[in-house]
């Protein structure tokens, strides 16, 4: 018999502390082995009648046997990811106060401004902890300010990094900070299991999160931060404060923008082979300047700027639209993140309407992150298609709910000729007699490789290089068969695979600028690094092999 079959038998001792007088024997049955369980919990997890039944049970099986559960996760990805994170993780956050069964992070709450450390101190991974997701809940995918309902997304975003990066799952840190919420229904709820307060102002939560972040690195000393999900404005300001001082940065930002970037060159290379355009000639039109709109267009700067452009060339080519309208450099109080790429040369009447907007730059590219749901409606999406050949038109907000066009009908309204890639995944679809498959434009292909790779070279910092280089390799990794039938994102069942790129990419520019801590890995040789960084990769054992009798 194994240890691990002793732990699943109850101990005499226990059955009498719960007072039962005979003993129930919790042996596995004799015929029980993998392929078989992996099947059941399949069966059961489609018994269940709603997605988010299904996160709950997931969360259930993660909590009863975490070997099975990553198991089942990496035999499934296609299936359980997208009940895992997005969309149907919004669903859990937005519940999540309903929902909770047992502590399964880390909060962190204003309460406990002044013993930040002793908190962390609780977490029992300990200094074996080298990533944590840290959302603050007040920007949950479009959702708003969920408050401390937002854990699960550092949750799922930590699933990802285990599945998608091989990171052990003892080195995983999620953790929601609670700083109250300034959304009434929570705080009226009954149930609500943050602090009933509302957010507090700036100097205090930069006070709350300067204490947070050397706390952080003082328990943890090998701690790679994600920031996720912060609101515009905190996003950029703690990314812009911590950078240089931790080792840290922001998937909204960040991740985003090169997730996009990557995406963005295999798209424009499709659309540029059917329209014979130079690649410097595309025109890229956000459709939404927060975090995520901001974040991306600066990375999609590089995409111009690998055309042999300059910085003011490749600037040029960009135009922000927020709920304003474009943006231009005339408008009044216009907020510090929409600056840089608001525009100068248009001095006309505003342009407010996204068909006038498209008429007046015509874009060969239109990116949505904007929260708005079929904000691409069907004069937009036919517009575009009359402009271009193949046009671009990438709807990223999350979750599904408010995507800004449904893969269906921006394939119709294109006959077909869409280049797309969402921020939820949407399924294949026929189109006369050809499969259509939809790119998934969303970090997830990214900051697991981006970790991977920092936490290995012990880069000091994530520097903008670094995450330049993880969207070059994720664009370079798409396979001859995908590139023939128009893929623009590899297929996520290669995930792992595409992660040692990203993460070998990331290790070489932190070599390259010097941020590296782990030197021994500068002498080996690219094959040589690939293997290594593969063979860190943490995968479950074959439990149930293991626990036969
Ligand atoms: N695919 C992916 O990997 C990722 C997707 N996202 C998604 O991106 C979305 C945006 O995130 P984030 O940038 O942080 O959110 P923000 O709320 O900060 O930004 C939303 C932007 O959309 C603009 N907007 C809202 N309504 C309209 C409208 N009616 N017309 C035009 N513009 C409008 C807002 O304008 P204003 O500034 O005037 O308010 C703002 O600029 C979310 O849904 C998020 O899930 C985020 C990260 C990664
Ligand atoms: C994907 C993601 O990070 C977001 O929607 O916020
Ligand atoms: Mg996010």
């Amino acid at each position: 018999m194994t240890l691990a079959t002793l732990s699943l038998i109850t101990p005499k001792s226990n059955a009498a502390a719960m007072g039962t007088s005979t003993i129930v024997p919790k042996i596995p049955p004799p015929h029980l082995n993998g392929t078989d369980h992996r099947q059941r919990c399949l069966t059961q997890l489609r018994s269940k009648a709603t997605s988010l039944e299904k996160y709950i049970f997931l969360s259930g099986l993660k909590e009863r046997d975490a070997n099975l559960f990553y198991e089942f996760l990496l035999a499934n990805m296609f299936e359980l990811i997208p009940i895992l994170y997005t969309p149907t993780v919004g669903d859990a956050c937005s519940n999540y106060s309903h929902i909770w069964r047992r502590p399964e992070g880390l909060y962190v709450s204003l309460e406990h401004k002044g013993r930040i450390r002793d908190v962390l101190r609780t977490w029992p991974a300990g200094i074996a902890s080298h990533i944590s997701v840290v959302t603050d809940g007040s920007r949950i995918l479009g959702l708003g300010d969920l408050g401390a309902n937002g854990l699960p997304i550092s949750i799922g975003k930590l699933d990802l990094y285990i599945a998608g990066a091989g990171l052990r799952p003892t080195s995983t840190l999620p953790i929601c900070l609670d700083l109250g919420t300034n959304t009434e229904r929570f705080l009226k709820d009954p149930l609500y299991i943050g602090l009933r307060r509302s957010r507090p102002n700036i100097a205090e939560m930069d006070a709350f999160m300067d204490e947070f972040m050397e706390a952080m690195t003082d328990v943890f000393p090998k701690i790679l931060v994600q920031f996720e999900d912060f609101s515009t404005d905190n996003a950029f300001r703690y990314l812009d404060r911590y950078r240089h001082r931790y080792q840290c940065f922001n998937d909204d930002i960040q991740g985003t923008g090169a997730v996009v970037l990557s995406g963005f060159i295999n798209a424009a290379r499709l659309s540029s082979a059917a329209s014979g355009l130079p690649l410097s000639e595309h025109k890229i039109l956000f459709f939404g300047a927060g975090s995520a709109g901001i974040g991306v267009a600066k990375q999609l700067m590089s995409f111009f700027r690998l055309q042999g452009m300059s910085e003011e060339e490749a600037k040029d080519r960009i135009y922000t639209v927020d709920s304003k309208g474009l943006i231009t450099a005339d408008r009044d109080g216009l907020q510090e993140h929409k600056k840089f790429f608001a525009r100068t040369d248009y001095s006309g009447p505003s342009l407010t309407k996204l068909v006038d907007i498209i008429n007046y730059v015509q874009p060969t590219a239109l990116l949505g992150l904007s929260t708005l749901r079929n904000a691409f409606s069907e004069d937009v999406v036919r517009l575009m298609s009359n402009l271009n050949k193949r046009p671009i038109i990438f709807p990223l907000s999350n979750p599904v709910s408010l995507s800004e066009v449904d893969f269906l009908d921006a394939v119709n309204w294109t006959n077909g000729q869409v280049i797309f890639a969402s921020g939820s995944p949407y399924p294949p679809m026929l189109h006369n007699g050809v499969n259509l498959e939809p790119g998934q434009g969303n970090n997830m292909y990214i900051f697991p490789g981006i970790g991977l790779g920092t936490i290995l070279s012990g880069a000091k910092h994530v520097t903008d290089d670094m995450v330049t280089q993880a969207a070059m390799a994720l664009s370079a990794a798409l396979e001859d068969e995908e590139v023939r039938v128009g893929l623009v994102y590899p297929r996520l069942v290669r995930i792992r695979e595409i992660s040692a790129r990203i993460a070998c990419a990331v290790i070489r520019q932190a070599q390259d600028e010097g941020v590296d801590r782990n030197i021994l890995l500068r002498s080996l040789k690219d094959d040589v690094l690939i293997e290594y960084v593969k063979s860190k990769m943490w995968s479950p054992p074959a439990y149930y092999a293991a626990t036969r009798m």
